[in-house]
C-alpha cells in the first residue's frame, strides 16, 4: 500500500463560512495554496495543524493524524510540524541562539535532526546567533524563523503568506534562501501566499481553493495553464521548466530549452546546464500568422491553437495554445481573433519579448 503523500479530509463550518478540503498532495517539495481572501487559506493550515479540530482525517507520509472514524485526533503538540507565520513570532528577551535552540528541544526524541550548522548556513543568519530579535530586519527575523521551525525535525512545514510583511526588497532577498531550502528538505511545505511571482518561484504543485473548497489542485506548470480555473486573482501566465543552454556574455543574454523550443532571456550570469522556472504572461504573448522576424521580440515559436475561453471583460479571450510541447496562454482581443481566424487546431506563430520571461 502506498503511504506517502498528505492525505487530506476536511470540514468545518464558522457560521456561515463552510470549508471542505479534500485533497492528496506531494510528500515533499513546496505545495502553494492560493485562492481569494476569505477562501479558507488559514482554515485549512489550523486544521491540518490541528490547532482546530476540524472533521475528517489526515495522514502525512504515513503517519496518522486524525481519523474521526477512529477516535484518533493528535493534539497540535503531538504533530511533528513547523508552522511559519506572517510575523515571525520569536522571543524578544532571547537571542537568535536561544530561539533557535528552543526549536531544536521541541523535537521529538527519536526524531532525525537536521544538522544546526548547516541550516543556520543555508538560512544565512550564522552571524547573526548574539542578537536580540528587535536588532534584526524583518528578513532575518523570518529567517531565523524559518530555522527555528525547521530544527525541531518537523515532518511537515507549514508557512502562512511568510513573507506578506515584508517590503520588496525584503522578500527578494528572503526568497533565494526559500529556493535552496526547497531543494534540500526532504518534506511536504504548504505555503499560503497571494503572490503570483513567489508562486511561481517556489512551487511544484498548486492549490487554488474558493469559497471554502479546493477549485483546482495538480502541479503547478500544468495548474499554470489551464483555462477552467479561476484565474482572477492570479495574473495568468503559465510557468515553465527551462535548462540554460548557451549564455552570451557580450548580450547578456541565455538560450533557454523548453522541450523543442529556444527561448532567450537576458539574465546578468547564468551557467550552462543550470535549471530555471520561466513565467510567460499571457498578455505578454502575441499571435502571428505567419513568422515575423522585422520585430524587436526575441523569441517566435510555432503554436498550435488547442481552445480559448473568456478572459475577464467582454473584449478579449484568452489562448491556451500547444508550442512544441510547451503549454503557452495568450490573451488578445475578440477582434483581432477573429481578424487572424484563431481557432482550435490552427498553426501559428506566438511572439513574445524576453522581458515577458522571468528566470
Ligand atoms: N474562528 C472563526 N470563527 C468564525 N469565522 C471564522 C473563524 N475563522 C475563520 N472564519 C471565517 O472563515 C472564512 C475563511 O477565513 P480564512 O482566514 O481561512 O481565509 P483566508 O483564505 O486565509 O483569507 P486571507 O487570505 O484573507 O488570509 C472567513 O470568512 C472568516 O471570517
Amino acid at each position: 500500500m502506498n503511504t506517502g503523500g498528505v492525505e487530506i479530509s476536511l470540514a468545518v463550518a464558522h457560521g456561515d463560512f463552510r470549508l471542505q478540503a479534500e485533497l492528496n498532495l506531494p510528500g515533499r517539495g513546496v505545495t502553494a495554496i492560493a485562492g481569494p481572501s476569505g477562501c479558507g487559506k488559514t482554515t485549512l493550515l489550523r486544521g491540518i495543524a490541528g490547532l482546530d479540530r476540524h472533521a475528517g482525517h489526515l495522514r502525512v507520509n504515513g503517519e496518522i493524524w486524525q481519523d474521526d472514524a477512529r477516535g484518533i485526533f493528535l493534539p497540535v503538540h503531538k504533530r511533528a510540524l513547523g508552522y511559519v507565520f506572517q510575523e515571525a513570532s520569536l522571543l524578544p528577551h532571547l537571542d537568535v541562539r536561544a530561539n533557535i535552540e528552543y526549536g531544536w528541544k521541541r523535537a521529538a526524541s527519536g526524531a532525525t535532526r537536521p544538522d544546526p550548522k548547516r541550516m543556520l548556513r543555508l538560512l544565512g543568519i550564522d552571524h547573526l546567533l548574539g542578537r536580540r530579535p528587535a536588532d534584526l530586519s524583518g528578513g532575518e527575523r523570518q529567517r531565523v524563523a524559518i530555522a527555528r521551525a525547521l530544527l525541531a525535525a518537523p515532518r511537515m512545514l507549514l508557512m502562512d503568506e511568510p513573507l506578506a510583511a515584508l517590503d520588496q526588497a525584503r522578500k527578494q532577498e528572503v526568497l533565494p534562501y526559500l529556493e535552496r531550502l526547497h531543494e534540500e528538505l526532504a518534506l511536504p511545505i504548504l505555503y499560503v501566499s497571494h503572490s503570483p511571482d513567489e508562486i511561481a518561484r517556489l512551487a511544484d504543485h498548486l492549490v487554488l481553493m474558493e469559497q471554502g473548497r479546493v477549485a483546482g489542485s495538480g502541479p503547478i506548470t500544468e495548474m499554470s495553464a489551464r483555462l477552467d480555473l479561476p484565474q482572477a486573482q492570479a495574473e495568468a501566465g503559465v510557468i515553465v521548466d527551462a535548462v540554460v543552454e548557451d549564455w552570451d556574455a557580450d548580450y547578456q543574454l541565455a538560450t533557454l530549452r523548453v522541450g523543442a523550443n529556444a527561448i532567450r532571456v537576458p539574465h546578468p550570469r547564468l551557467s550552462v546546464g543550470q535549471r530555471l522556472r520561466l513565467r510567460i504572461l499571457a498578455r505578454d504573448v502575441i499571435l502571428a500568422l505567419d513568422r515575423r522576424d522585422d520585430t524587436s521580440a526575441l523569441n517566435h515559436v510555432p503554436v498550435r491553437v488547442l481552445e480559448e475561453a473568456p478572459a475577464g471583460g467582454s473584449a478579449h479571450v484568452m489562448v491556451r495554445l500547444d508550442a512544441q510541447g510547451m503549454p503557452l496562454l495568450a490573451r488578445v482581443t475578440r477582434i483581432s481573433r477573429d481578424r487572424l481566424g484563431v481557432a482550435p487546431g490552427v498553426g501559428m506563430w506566438a511572439q513574445f519579448k524576453a522581458t515577458a520571461v522571468f528566470a
